[in-house]
């Protein structure tokens, strides 16, 4: 299958919807956002403080100066990052947010250095219009995944597959972009 390297065929973001960096004060809408998808198991259940410790990596979208969706890009080494915490709210999916917000999060990607995303997620279709493929095994060298088994992210455990927190990724698919 090819690998999309642009994102000349993606949609403008939808009119009315603004996709901009997050602020410490989203932080209460995005775990409003992630609350009920971390109960159904489809995003991971983070602490409040690991919010605002991350806030740098979010993007938000917007409608009206509400805040109705949320992506973050994290950087798991020099090259590679990964797209974490996706979320739009139930009443707005559908409507070309989600995808807006990917797109931006591309862009961050790239503007950090990156040359791969990876993501981990049940919305194969979502993603494989955005230029992922699903990968088998580690997306990174022997090496770096030593390197990568010291970081206490619990994300980063699953992104390496730690026999501990399968139980948490069950069903999930391994994906990865080349930017
Ligand atoms: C790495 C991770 O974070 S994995 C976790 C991913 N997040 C989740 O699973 C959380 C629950 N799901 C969601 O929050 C959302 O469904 C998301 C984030 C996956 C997608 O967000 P949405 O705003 O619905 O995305 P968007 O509207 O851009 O695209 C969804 C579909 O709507 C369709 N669509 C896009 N724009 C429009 C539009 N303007 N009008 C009608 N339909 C549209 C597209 O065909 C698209 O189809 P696809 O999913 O097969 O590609």
């Amino acid at each position: 299958m090819p690998i999309v390297t642009s994102d000349a065929a993606a949609p403008p973001p939808p009119p009315g919807v603004l996709v901009r960096p997050a602020r410490t004060a989203d932080v209460r809408a995005i775990r409003a956002l992630v609350a009920p998808l971390a109960e159904a198991r489809v995003l991971l259940q983070k602490e409040a403080v690991a919010y605002y410790e991350s806030v740098v990596d979010f993007v938000v979208a917007e409608v009206d100066g509400r805040v109705v969706g949320c992506g973050a890009v994290h950087v798991l080494w020099e090259d590679l990052g990964e797209v974490r915490t996706l979320a739009v709210e139930a009443g707005v999916v559908g409507r070309g947010v989600g995808s807006a917000i990917l797109v931006r999060l591309v862009e961050r990607a790239r503007e950090l250095g990156l040359s791969r995303l990876f993501c981990l997620t049940f919305e194969t279709e979502f993603f494989g219009r955005h230029g992922f493929t699903a990968i088998e095994g580690q997306a990174v060298e022997p090496e770096v995944y030593a390197e990568l088994l010291r970081s206490y992210d619990e994300g980063v455990a699953e992104f390496l597959d730690l026999e501990r927190v399968k139980p948490n990724t069950l069903g999930n698919v391994r994906m990865l972009r080349v930017l």
